[in-house]
């Protein structure tokens, strides 16, 4: 696949790493202004660095866009004219829609919106998908990216934003999860190094035990939970604290954001 990554910053450096350890590319452009900060992909073999977006479209079958919501409608100005039958483009962009998109590119461009996350770059992103009309034949090239570099969903475009916070923004509210459970190590006894390494193996093996059994997170739980033990006396207390709520909390208040973002300033 001939890939082009329009600016790799954090989530385009995440998919571009996802793309090199899994061998997924005959060839990937990776562009930036000013390209100082990607040198770390430079001499990887058929990876391309450069600051011209068309000549990486030129090059390119499958355009993978990555920069800010402000800075997309000028760079598919930029490119529109160069976009043949083939090219298949896909925006990670958070709030900026498929209407918007055709609105520059028109409706006969193979469109699609992905929304991946930077565990991409280890090859355990959960990223979702929705495409135009005439991007629908092309949904399954996406699929098969997307499922090297983790899993997929296809879902409908309505979904999108709602996906941008559970599984994008989603990996900073695990990560500070995994960060407080490391915290209460320490105090508990173990060193810096050892907490973080009991907390994150756990949150793993936790995501884990779902995946694999398919269960309900409460059905895990009733196997923890001694009648008078520790383990209810913790969760109690945490949801006296109001561990569930703030985390809902969090999630809708997060969510709420990206609809103001999309009505201010795209
Ligand atoms: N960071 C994340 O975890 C996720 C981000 N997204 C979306 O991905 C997009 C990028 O997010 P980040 O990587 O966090 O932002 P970022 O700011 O780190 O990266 C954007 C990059 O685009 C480059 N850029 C700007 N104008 C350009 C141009 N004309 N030509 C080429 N490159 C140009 C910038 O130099 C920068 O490196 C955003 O729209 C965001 O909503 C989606 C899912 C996850
Ligand atoms: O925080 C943000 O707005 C972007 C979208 C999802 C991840 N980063």
């Amino acid at each position: 696949m001939k890939i082009a990554i329009i600016g790799t910053g954090n989530l385009g450096c995440s998919i571009a790493k996802g793309l090199i350890t899994t061998n997924a590319i005959t060839s990937l452009y990776l562009t930036k202004r000013d390209l100082k900060s990607i040198q770390e992909f430079d001499g990887y073999k058929n990876v391309y660095l450069t600051s011209d977006n068309k000549e990486a479209v030129s090059k390119s079958d499958i355009i993978i866009f990555a920069v800010q919501p402000s800075h997309l409608e000028g760079i598919l100005e930029e490119i529109a004219s160069l976009l043949t039958e083939n090219h298949v483009l896909i925006s990670t962009i958070t709030g900026f829609s498929i209407e918007k998109i055709e609105s520059s590119v028109g409706k006969d461009q193979f469109v699609i919106r992905a929304m991946p996350n930077t565990a991409i770059a280890v090859g355990k992103s959960v990223t979702c998908l929705c495409s135009n009309q005439k991007g629908a034949e092309r949904i399954k090239i996406a699929e098969a990216i997307f499922n090297r570099l983790g899993t997929s969903m296809v879902i409908p475009e309505h979904l999108m934003q709602a996906a941008t916070v559970v599984c994008a923004s989603g990996i900073a509210f695990w990560m500070r999860l995994i960060r407080a459970t490391t915290q209460a190590a320490i105090q508990l006894g173990f060193d810096a190094k050892e907490a973080q390494e009991l907390a994150m193996h756990t949150c793993e093996g936790a995501a884990n035990l779902l995946i694999t059994n398919g269960n309900h997170p409460e059905q895990e739980i009733d196997k923890v939970t001694t009648p008078k033990g520790c383990t209810i006396e913790g969760l109690n207390e945490m949801e006296h604290k109001g561990l569930s709520s703030s985390l809902i909390h969090g999630m809708v208040a997060s969510f709420q954001k990206i609809n103001s973002i999309k009505t201010e300033q795209l």
